[in-house]
């Protein structure tokens, strides 16, 4: 039985099978907090998959005009439970993608706002989700692990005890999710991602530094990195984030033995992503200033455990270290210029 189920997650796959509602139409979508760095990456993505109209970005903050023209756009607070019931229900949702969060670093400069943006904001979402029964998607993090947790490998189900308040959010809504989806039957399912990179700007997270060492040496041939040479991290590219996060909100209930699972694609070290990057600008330039943000990349996983997703819903990353390099190096570059900034590389 359960080789049957892997054969048909596995054709689906394949296919590029689009999971459709009981009146046979795509899913209609709304994710929060969209405007950040996988946000608008992720409507993208979706809306090739469902159709522009059926993927809404939400958040609180004002949307590009690229953005505007991209797809439907409506300010929601995730603070504001009313205008979230509002969207759903006038919307029809059926999924819901919950981006909103404070990030790993910056969470720990405005502890009260990342409890009420990632805690209060969690409750929110799930009553919603329990009310009007829809599909929910919350993003864990390699971030829900600490210090007591094996590093190397991390495993999926293994002592959680993080020290970030970014890290106790997450463990909150990981719980949280399952124990609604045991108590209630909520279709509730959690991803916990690396440090996922893309030519966006991140959020203000500890693994910013593998977004911001392209920028910085693209444009001025020199970065200085707020981590050790030697401090290893998993961490993903976009691509396969959205497609991991795609695939898992369409395998079938049946293939999922788990409401939350580590996904990664690879680990590496600043020193190790430097010289990957040397043989596309060999005369740049890195040094290491270590803040605050150390202490937290020293109490994460280093190398993460992804073989129950594999197992289960064939998770499968596609895009290693030297593809990671290479995207990166166009995407940047790309982006720099569309901004108008000038490059010394
Ligand atoms: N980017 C990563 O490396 C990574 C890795 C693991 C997990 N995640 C998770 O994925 C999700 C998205 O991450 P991201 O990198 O896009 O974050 P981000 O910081 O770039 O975006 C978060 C968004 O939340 C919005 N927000 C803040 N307060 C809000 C409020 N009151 N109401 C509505 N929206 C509000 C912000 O305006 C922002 O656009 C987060 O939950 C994060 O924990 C991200
Ligand atoms: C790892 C992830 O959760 C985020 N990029 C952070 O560093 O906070």
């Amino acid at each position: 039985m359960k080789l049957l189920r892997r054969v048909c997650a596995q054709v689906s796959n394949i296919r590029g099978y689009c999971v459709r509602t009981a009146d046979n139409k795509p899913p209609k979508i709304l994710i929060t907090g969209g405007l950040g760095q996988l946000g608008v990456e992720c409507a993208k993505y979706l809306r090739q998959k469902y159709g522009r109209s059926n993927v809404i970005l939400t958040d609180i903050i004002k949307p590009t005009p690229d953005v505007v023209n991209d797809g439907p756009y409506i300010f929601a607070d995730i603070l504001d439970f009313k205008g979230l019931q509002k969207i759903v229900v006038d919307h029809r949702v059926d999924w819901l993608i919950h981006f909103s969060a404070l990030l790993s670093a910056i969470g720990e400069q405005n502890v009260p706002l990342a409890v009420r943006v990632n805690i209060e904001g969690m409750h929110n979402v799930i009553e919603l989700a329990k009310q009007y029964r829809l599909r929910i998607f919350v993003p864990s993090t390699i971030g829900a692990f600490g210090p007591d947790s094996p590093r190397n490998p991390t495993p999926n189900i293994t002592v959680q005890r993080p020290r970030t308040i970014y890290g106790v959010s997450k463990v909150h809504a990981e719980l949280l999710g399952e124990y609604y989806y045991y108590k209630f039957g909520l279709d509730f399912r959690c991803l916990r991602f690396p440090g996922v990179i893309s030519s966006d700007p991140p959020g203000g997270g500890t693994t910013d530094y593998a977004i911001a060492i392209f920028h910085d040496v693209i444009r001025k041939g020199h970065y200085q990195c707020y981590l050790k040479p030697d401090t290893r991290l998993p961490m993903m590219h976009v691509r396969d984030a959205l497609r991991a996060l795609s695939e898992f909100l369409e395998a079938p209930n049946e293939t999922l033995n788990r409401r939350v699972y580590n996904v990664t694609s690879m680990s590496f070290t600043p020193e190790e992503l430097a010289d990957k990057m040397i043989k596309y600008i060999p005369d740049f330039n890195i040094t290491y200033k270590p803040d605050s943000r150390q202490d937290i990349a020293d109490s994460w996983p280093q190398v993460f455990d992804d073989s129950e997703a594999r197992r289960d819903w064939n998770w499968k990353p596609q895009v290693d270290i030297d593809d990671l390099v290479k995207l990166m190096m166009k995407e940047v570059r790309e982006k720099i210029i569309a901004n108008g900034i000038s490059t010394s590389h």
